[in-house]
């Protein structure tokens, strides 16, 4: 069994692109990432905050937009409409999730798809179904090259994603279908999610309940990539994945934490990198 170390791979990432920023520094260009956070969810300020840090260190100036709970959704449309004009601003993060009185599809549509880093944009997504270079969603595009890293191939494998959710499980099956995979995609209805998770050869799992996926829904020599953060009464992280007891089956697994987490922050980077080039 190997484990799928992220957080190296999250470094490599973010190493290369320092340099990338330097490189642009010298040409005038400083790569900016707006980050609008609503409310005041702890998850979600931990999570800003750690996209925040990631920037600086890299060389992208973050600019955090904080806004009260009772924000407006014109107060918000507004902001974003600034935001899209703003020559120093490359990409907008919208923090989800946003509170209950929002409209979020309307929010992330309003976003211009050339600043949209998350990839949450309908032209982004329909791009992304067809196979076309747009802004791919940063975690299952982290999972991608956790796995391109690791010399793992998804051509022509079986391939179970669970969960099917804008944010994880529907991008990761695109990307994963556009890589050549067989790809079932399960979710809450599914009614024997056993008989489809024993026949992978690649589980992604993305679902944000602990210890879903047990050791005897999984095959022999399985990879298995846990998307799922959940924060247990003792405060520690855990995946969706009963780790100790899947582990010792698979020939490859991520770890959580340290595993697709670090990842996703690294591909937000890439990604306003990216947009900073095409300035
Ligand atoms: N590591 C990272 O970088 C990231 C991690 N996450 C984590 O990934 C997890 C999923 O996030 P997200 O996609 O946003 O969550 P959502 O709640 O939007 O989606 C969860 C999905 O899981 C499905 N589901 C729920 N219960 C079951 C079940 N018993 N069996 C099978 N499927 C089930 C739901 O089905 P249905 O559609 O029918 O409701 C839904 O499709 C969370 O733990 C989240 O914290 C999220 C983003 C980034
Ligand atoms: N617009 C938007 N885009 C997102 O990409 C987005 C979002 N909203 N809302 C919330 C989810 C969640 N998410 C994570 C990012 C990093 C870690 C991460 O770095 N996790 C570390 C541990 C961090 C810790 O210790 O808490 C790890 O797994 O090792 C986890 C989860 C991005 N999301």
């Amino acid at each position: 069994m190997t484990l799928l170390d992220g957080k190296a791979l999250s470094d490599t990432f973010k190493q290369t692109l320092t340099s990338e920023c330097k490189t642009l520094k010298e040409k005038g260009v400083v790569p900016g990432l707006a980050v609008v956070l609503v409310g005041s969810d702890p998850a979600s300020a931990t999570y800003v905050g750690m996209k925040e840090r990631s920037c600086e260190a890299v060389g992208i100036r973050s600019i955090m937009h904080r806004l009260p709970e009772s924000t407006a959704q014109e107060a918000l449309l507004s902001l974003i409409d600034t935001l899209n004009k703003d020559p120093q601003v490359d990409g907008i993060l919208v923090q989800l999730p946003l509170p209950a009185h929002l409209d979020s599809d309307a929010i992330l549509e309003a976003i211009t798809p050339c600043k949209d880093v998350d990839g949450f944009h309908a032209i982004n997504v329909g791009k992304l179904s067809q196979n076309l270079e747009g802004f791919v969603p940063c975690t299952p595009l982290g999972v991608m090259k956790l796995l391109e890293a690791y010399a793992i191939n998804p051509k022509g494998m079986d391939v179970c994603v669970i969960g099917r959710s804008n944010i994880v499980g529907k991008p990761m099956m695109n990307l994963l279908i556009n890589a050549g995979a067989t790809v079932t995609v399960c979710h809450s209805q599914t009614k024997d999610l056993k008989a489809h998770t024993l026949r992978a050869d690649l589980l992604v799992v993305g679902v944000g309940k602990p210890a879903l996926l047990k050791a005897d829904m999984v095959k022999e020599g399985a990879i298995v990539i846990d998307v799922g953060i959940n924060r247990t009464d003792k405060g520690t992280l855990v995946g969706d994945v009963d780790f100790d007891a899947v582990a010792p089956k698979c020939t490859f697994i991520t770890p959580v934490p340290g595993g697709v987490g670090p990842m996703t922050i690294a591909m937000l980077l890439s990604n306003t990198v990216h947009a900073a080039k095409n300035r």
